[in-house]
């Protein structure tokens, strides 16, 4: 009894402990804007679908105002896969054909938005909205190559975010809605014509338009290895100074990334996070606690 009892009341002290920890923070981000990015390869199974959709509602009715940018990889190369196309990807972004720019909307807004968007209402009607890079002037881009290997090589239609119209995603968050973005952009160059966007640098991009608190990118990994794939390597701070000396050494889907926190910071957004959206509610842990997890980047 005398030890069932304790167990009890330590349970509650603990409980109690990780709440008041959290007070610090809700003060912090009181109906500040949040911009988080969902990753394809951290929305891999339904019910991280469905923990990330709690996430957001619980941030919203918490008093933050979160914007969601998704990003959708994995389901693009599974969907060019069934159409008997093979994915391409240099300098960590997919080489981008007329055919394959069709699937990327197809994906990213028709099907992508939709379902998290709809998993988001199950907390209450209407909360959410979808908005793709091309509606409402929001995005507005142009094409741009990759560096590998020292050399300039054509991606195709890709592009960069270069302008931001936030008008109509502030008119959402104003409403007390949470906006599912989808990282397309109308080519500024070529009226009539889409362009690919990486959905970290589209996320980056829209972080400093809206004067965003923070960003937080939700991956499939732990955070930045500073020796990839040493998994004693794993960065847990690093200011804009030393991440720019870093990112010509990074390789993969990090350059984007890193790319766009790096951005993102340099832009006045106060800080960016990468962390690991496998596990349920990690992004609850690093808004809510004073150590956080993942990788935090910082002004120099
Ligand atoms: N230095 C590094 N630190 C962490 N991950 C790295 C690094 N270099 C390459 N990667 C790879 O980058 C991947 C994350 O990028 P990406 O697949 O584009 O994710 P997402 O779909 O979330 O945007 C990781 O799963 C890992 O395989
Ligand atoms: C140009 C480019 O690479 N665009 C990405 C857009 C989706 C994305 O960024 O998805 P993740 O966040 O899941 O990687 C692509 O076609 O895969």
């Amino acid at each position: 009894m005398g030890a069932f009892r304790k167990a009890a009341e330590l349970e509650v002290t603990t409980k109690t402990a990780v709440l008041i920890e959290s007070l610090a923070w809700l003060k912090q981000f009181n109906e500040k804007i949040m911009v988080v990015k969902f990753g394809g390869n951290a929305m891999v199974d339904e019910s991280l679908q469905r923990a990330f959709a709690e996430d957001m509602a619980y941030l919203r009715f918490a008093g933050i105002r979160p914007v969601v940018v998704h990003g959708g990889g994995p389901q693009i190369s599974a969907r060019l896969a069934e159409l008997g196309i093979q994915s391409e990807f240099r300098g960590g972004y997919r080489v981008t054909t007329s055919e394959s720019i069709e699937v990327v909307r197809d994906v990213l807004s028709g099907q992508i938005s939709r379902e998290l968007a709809g998993m988001i209402d199950k907390h209450q009607d209407g909360l959410a909205i979808t908005i793709s890079g091309e509606d409402a002037n929001l995005f507005g881009g142009r094409r741009r190559g990759a560096v590998v290997d020292g050399e300039t090589v054509d991606l195709g239609l890709v592009g960069d975010v270069v302008t931001v119209d936030p008008t109509a995603v502030l008119e959402a968050v104003n409403a007390g809605r949470i906006p599912v973005i989808a990282s397309i952009a109308p080519d500024l160059d070529q009226p009539g014509q889409s362009l690919n966007i990486n959905a970290d640098s589209a996320a980056s991009a829209l972080a400093v338009a809206l004067g965003a608190e923070k960003l937080v990118i939700l991956t499939d990994v732990a955070g930045l290895y500073r020796d990839w794939p040493d998994r004693e390597s794993l960065v847990s701070i690093i200011d804009t100074e030393e991440l720019t000396e870093l990112l010509p050494a990074l390789e993969s889907g990090m350059i984007p990334k890193m790319t766009a926190c790096l951005e993102a910071v340099v832009g006045g957004v106060a800080k960016a996070a990468i962390i690991d959206g496998r596990t349920p509610h990690s992004i609850l842990v690093e808004i809510f606690t004073h150590s956080g997890i993942g990788t935090e980047v910082v002004p120099a």
